[in-house]
């Protein structure tokens, strides 16, 4: 199966309970909850949405035509030392529109520590590592375990007492960004203070101004 990529960049994980750890990122294009154009997002399932993941055309971007070749691209994107277990993080867009087994097994040969970013809405095949699941509101979830679950919070449709059941380790809330992001940053911690099952988890990257 050919994989269209967005881009590929090495960064720090800026979210979640691996935050501060150095990671390739391979941000798939296209995603099933919007179709990327902003003249369609007010009518689009997830609205709030922070990234541009359409086309092929961003750093290191393009369509791979087979699984190893990808993989090879993702290696060549690692520029830590040989120490520790390097990490991928696939994201998006939506990435399991696109991850496969073939994929899977071409970034463990190459080493990788498989972390996936998804929206719950489609079955994870089997062998990645690490599971983040960030809910939408309109949008039923396929995944109800994995190792962290992700809400974006507020969303009025969807708060957190809906998820607190499932089977995860990790409980985050992390505050929507746009033009309300200290507000809903305020209300979270606030949140996180009333039910200590929730963590607060801020996009870090943004903070510090690295991709
Ligand atoms: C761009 S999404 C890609 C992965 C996948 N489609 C998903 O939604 O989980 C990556 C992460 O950013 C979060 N995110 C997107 N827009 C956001 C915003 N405006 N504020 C805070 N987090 C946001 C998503 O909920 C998800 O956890
Ligand atoms: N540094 C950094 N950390 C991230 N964690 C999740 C991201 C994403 O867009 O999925 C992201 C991102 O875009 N950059
Ligand atoms: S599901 Fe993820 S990638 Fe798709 S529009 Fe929402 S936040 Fe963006
Ligand atoms: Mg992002």
């Amino acid at each position: 199966m050919a994989y269209s990529v967005k881009e590929i960049f090495y960064t720090l994980q800026g979210e979640g309970r691996n935050a501060g750890r150095a990671a390739v990122f391979c941000r798939f294009a296209g995603c099933n909850l919007w179709n990327g154009r902003e003249a369609d997002r007010e009518r689009a399932v997830c609205t709030f949405c922070d990234t541009d993941f359409v086309g092929t055309d961003g750093l290191n971007g393009g369509r791979f035509a087979e699984a190893p070749a990808l993989a090879r691209a993702v290696r060549a994107a690692w520029s830590g030392d040989a120490a520790g277990r390097p990490l991928v993080v696939l994201t998006g867009g939506e990435p399991l529109l696109q991850v496969d087994d073939a994929l899977i097994e071409a970034l463990h040969a190459e080493g990788f520590e498989i972390a996936v970013e998804t929206n719950g809405t489609i079955e994870p095949p089997p062998g990645l590592d690490w599971i983040c699941v960030s809910p939408k509101a309109d949008a039923a979830l396929a995944i109800s375990r994995g190792d962290e679950l992700k809400l974006v919070y507020p969303q009025p449709q969807a708060g957190p007492a809906r998820f607190e059941h499932l089977a995860f380790d990790h409980f985050l809330l992390q505050p929507m960004d746009g033009p309300s992001r200290d507000a809903n940053t305020r209300a979270a911690v606030a949140y996180c203070m009333a039910h200590p099952q929730w963590r607060l988890c801020l996009q870090t990257h943004k903070y510090l101004g690295i991709p």
